[in-house]
């Protein structure tokens, strides 16, 4: 086997044109076929690298001079937003940012879904998109010898520290800098995650869209938290929005955020907010789409797309707290609900009976497997909602479907490759993908929701 050329070396320094986006945002910038990713790089740019690593097909590169700027260059960035992964597009103007995210959509849909001819319309996105997210999950750490809260340097969990997070909503912002300042006053010690010390390993904040109310979560690693009743009264008196303040105890050495074990500290063990006219009560780890009013767009797509009839009997499967079956009751005879988490099953029935919803009834389980008993019992939906998780769906779940044979399937996905991948399975199992919308609810980084519309052949 011969041994493949790398045109170029670590330490390198070389002149690139970018020609394209990664789906990550990074630059592509190409010296004799060899591809090279860099930073805080647009197409059409024109730059001076060094190359910072140099793999057998692609290499990483620094921009060290740019001697052309691209239109769609935002003119100031910071480098806050650069350092940390909080806003990798932020550097885009935001129009570039909608059809960067149509483009990988249609891209990803022929990659992988082998779906060249399927719609992919604009991506709907926000009149002013910043300081969007009703919720945000700020780490604590110890930098020079002092608690602080921020962000992770991209690829690493150093803190860098932040007080402006730009997509957060400001009330969210200054929730956690008194959340802070408030907790350094009890010396409440940092988490370390490299010895596994310390106690207060994240701030959570949740905030209700409309209705303001905010819940303040403090992650822990050890069930004492000295002084949490002053420390909680303190967080009220200066910030009277929060309602809810919950002790979640972690004492796991993890990525994972959250433990599983919650204590309410102060006020109610909820927060509440509304979607397209219905309210929801939100609990600490409930699922809840973190912007509120491109949910709504979503979920209104959603709904659009479907055209349901009066006699229509609907399955929203993966439904979490109930929020797309309770939005879509007042339109068809029966909706039923399945999802895997009983919490949440528990707060979609309570979200049927507060919205005086009484068309809608959700069972707990696997959708898989639920599916199956349904099938069985003869029970068919007209209409199927799916919005899964960013792994997609199970393939059993699919052949559960493809008995069932809803004359319609509405999938919601946060994840461009899993549903392209399932969309094949459902083209192949006798489904036509009529569209896709995509609707932006994450401005300023590289996700986005999706709306594909499925409609079964008869023949
Ligand atoms: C993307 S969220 C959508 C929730 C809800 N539709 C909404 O918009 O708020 C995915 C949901 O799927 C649930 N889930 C994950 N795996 C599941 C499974 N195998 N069966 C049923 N639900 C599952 C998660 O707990 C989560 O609530």
């Amino acid at each position: 086997m011969t041994k493949k050329h790398i045109p170029v070396a670590k330490n390198q320094t070389v002149d690139v044109v970018i020609e394209d986006l990664t789906h990550e945002g990074l630059g592509v910038g190409k010296v004799d076929g060899y591809p090279l990713f860099i930073e805080n790089a647009l197409p059409t740019e024109k730059m001076t690298v060094l190359v910072l690593k140099a793999g057998r097909t692609f290499g990483y590169a620094k921009c060290l001079t740019r001697h052309s700027t691209s239109k769609d260059r935002v003119p100031e960035t910071s480098d806050v937003l650069i350092r940390t992964g909080i806003a990798p597009l932020h550097h885009l103007v935001y129009e570039a940012q909608l059809a960067f995210k149509q483009k990988q959509v249609a891209n990803t849909l022929t990659r992988i879904g082998k779906l060249p001819d399927v719609p992919v319309l604009p991506t709907i996105g926000m009149e002013n998109p910043v300081a969007y997210r009703n919720k945000a999950q700020i780490p604590v750490r110890k930098v020079n010898g002092i608690l602080e809260t921020g962000f992770f340097r991209k690829n690493s969990h150093d803190l860098v520290p932040i007080t402006d997070f730009f997509i957060q909503n400001k009330t969210i912002d200054t929730t956690i800098h008194h959340v802070k300042e408030i907790v350094k006053k009890y010396q409440v010690k940092p988490y370390d995650e490299t010895e596994h010390t310390g106690n207060l390993r994240h701030i959570i904040v949740r905030r209700g869209h409309y209705s303001g109310e905010i819940m303040v979560v403090l992650v822990t690693r050890k069930e004492k938290l000295f002084n949490h009743d002053k420390i909680s009264r303190e967080i009220v008196e200066r910030v009277p929005e929060v309602v809810s303040i919950i002790q979640n105890i972690n004492p796991r050495q993890t990525n994972v955020i959250m433990g599983k074990e919650n204590r309410t500290l102060y006020g109610k063990d909820v927060i509440e907010d509304m979607l397209l006219g219905k309210t929801y009560q939100i609990s600490a780890n409930s699922f809840y789409q973190v912007n509120t009013s491109q949910a709504e767009v979503l979920y209104q797509t959603a709904i659009d797309f479907a055209e349901f009839t009066p006699d229509d009997i609907v399955v929203d499967a993966y439904c979490g707290i109930g929020t797309i079956a309770l939005s879509l009751a007042d339109y068809v005879k029966k909706v039923y609900g399945v999802e895997v988490i009983p919490e949440a099953v528990a707060d979609a029935r309570k979200n049927a009976a507060r919205n005086q919803v009484t068309n809608a009834v959700f069972e707990a389980g696997k959708a898989e497997t639920v599916f199956d008993k349904w099938v069985s019992e003869g029970i068919t939906a007209d209409v199927l909602v799916v919005d899964p998780p960013r792994k997609g769906l199970d393939a059993g779940f699919i052949a559960h479907v493809l008995e069932m044979a809803p004359k319609k399937i509405v999938y919601i996905s946060c994840n461009p490759a899993t549903l392209a991948r399932d969309l094949r399975l459902f083209a192949d199992g006798a489904y036509h993908v009529a569209k896709v919308q995509p609707v932006d609810l994450f401005p300023q980084t590289t996700h986005v929701e999706l709306v594909a519309l499925m409609s079964r052949v008869e023949d």
